[in-house]
């Protein structure tokens, strides 16, 4: 209870300190990432001119404000011993798989029954599969948790049947790339033995099953090989995925009351067992970097991700380290809002929830703003936008 009661009044602390617009305090509790967290402030503080003071709540670049709130929930928690590896969002996140039982349900029978005959498919069936699984993982970011400030947002209905009317949101579709990337790898197959997606993750529930069943449809169909995954070493943007949550998740696939489903979950835990699932932690995750200064903050994970022949990035979060979280004109290229961050042919697979969205036809971006003043950041529209060697 005393542990309990310190980390609240942290909380209360900080939540004042935010609500005042008190500037920026460096973290004080010695973990991992501190140094690296304060080197940042330095730097952000060094952006500013002598008159500006100090970089404060509500003026500062909101990526990194934001990822600092996450970091300082995290730091109340580790002052607090014993209840130092406590996940506040660890409910939420367990609520939203509980409520999303029925689409997972009806996606995991999908899954196993494609299974049954998958050997037997033709080309375009094949890749048909493979579309619609990609749309499934699209539309299961929209189940993020942050966005809501916490309140529910599971998945209630079966997304399966929706896909043809959610199509005309899809802003940006690279698709066809995707295909075209891991079809002719597996036609070559005996020169090239090995085929690795890499999928950076993010929230738990009900996205990451359907992350899941798109991997598992990875290996099944051989498009792939192996799927290495990537997810938070620390509770982050409240659903955000931990390997606590990736464990916990199959595990409850596992023990479902259901043959298919529970088939699942056996399938999945062989994959990590037999190492054709594999899991990676890193804390550039949870750090407020964009993705392009990974080859200084981080050199082993940017060499890591380098070993895949296809990154999927996961949700609006990442897509915002993918730009930089800048104010880029609409229709400047994906490539070039990378800003140097190419370890390997990447796709981000996001619906828009933040004001960054580049690689659009012109006009397109202002159209809809005409039309719908606030589709930048309603989760409503969604794009699979890649970068790579045509
Ligand atoms: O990365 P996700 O889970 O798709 O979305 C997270 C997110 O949309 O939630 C926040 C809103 O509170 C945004 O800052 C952030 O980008
Ligand atoms: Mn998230």
């Amino acid at each position: 209870m005393e542990a309990e009661k310190k980390a609240i009044s942290l909380l209360s602390k900080l939540r004042n300190e935010l609500q005042t617009d008190k500037p920026i305090t460096p973290l004080v509790e010695k973990f991992a990432d501190t140094d690296i967290w304060n080197q940042y402030l330095e730097y952000q503080q060094s952006l500013l001119n002598e008159s500006d003071g100090k970089p404060r709540w509500f003026h500062s670049p909101w990526l990194f404000v934001e990822c600092y709130l996450y970091r300082r929930i995290h730091e109340a928690v580790i002052q607090s011993p014993p209840i130092d590896d406590f996940d506040v969002f660890r409910e939420s996140k367990e609520q939203n798989f509980f409520e999303s039982q029925e689409p997972i349900m009806a996606l995991c029978i999908h899954l196993q029954e494609l299974k049954k005959t998958i050997e037997d498919l033709g080309e375009n069936q094949l890749k048909n599969e493979f579309f619609k699984l990609l749309q499934i993982s699209l539309w299961g970011n929209k189940c993020d948790l942050s966005l809501s400030g916490g309140e529910t947002s599971s998945q209630k209905v079966n997304i399966m049947n929706s896909l043809e009317g959610l199509k005309p949101l899809i802003l940006v579709n690279d698709t066809e790339r995707l295909w075209s990337l891991l079809s002719s790898r597996k036609k070559t197959r005996e020169d090239v033995p090995i085929t690795r997606v890499d999928i950076v993750l993010d929230n738990s529930g009900f996205e990451l099953v359907t992350d899941l069943i798109l991997a598992d449809f990875l290996l099944s169909s051989k498009l792939a090989t192996e799927v290495h995954f990537y997810g938070k070493t620390i509770p982050w943007f409240v659903s955000d995925t931990t390997i606590h949550d990736f464990n916990w998740l199959i595990e409850e696939v596992k023990r479902s009351g259901h043959k298919g489903v529970s088939g699942c979950g056996v399938d999945w835990e062989g994959y990590v067992k037999a190492g054709r699932w594999v899991y990676h932690d890193h804390m550039f995750w949870t750090l407020p970097h964009a993705f392009c200064a990974m080859p200084q903050v981080a050199p082993d994970l940017y060499a890591e991700l380098q070993k895949a022949h296809l990154i999927l990035f996961k949700g609006d979060l990442n897509y915002r380290k993918l730009t930089g979280d800048r104010k880029w004109e609409f229709t400047v290229p994906f490539h070039q809002a990378l800003n140097g961050f190419h370890p390997a042919p990447l796709c981000s697979i996001r619906t828009l929830k933040a004001e960054t969205q580049v690689g659009l036809l012109p006009g397109q971006g202002e159209q809809l703003t005409v039309s719908e003043p606030h589709w930048l950041t309603t989760g409503k529209y969604g794009i699979f936008q890649f970068d790579g060697p045509l």
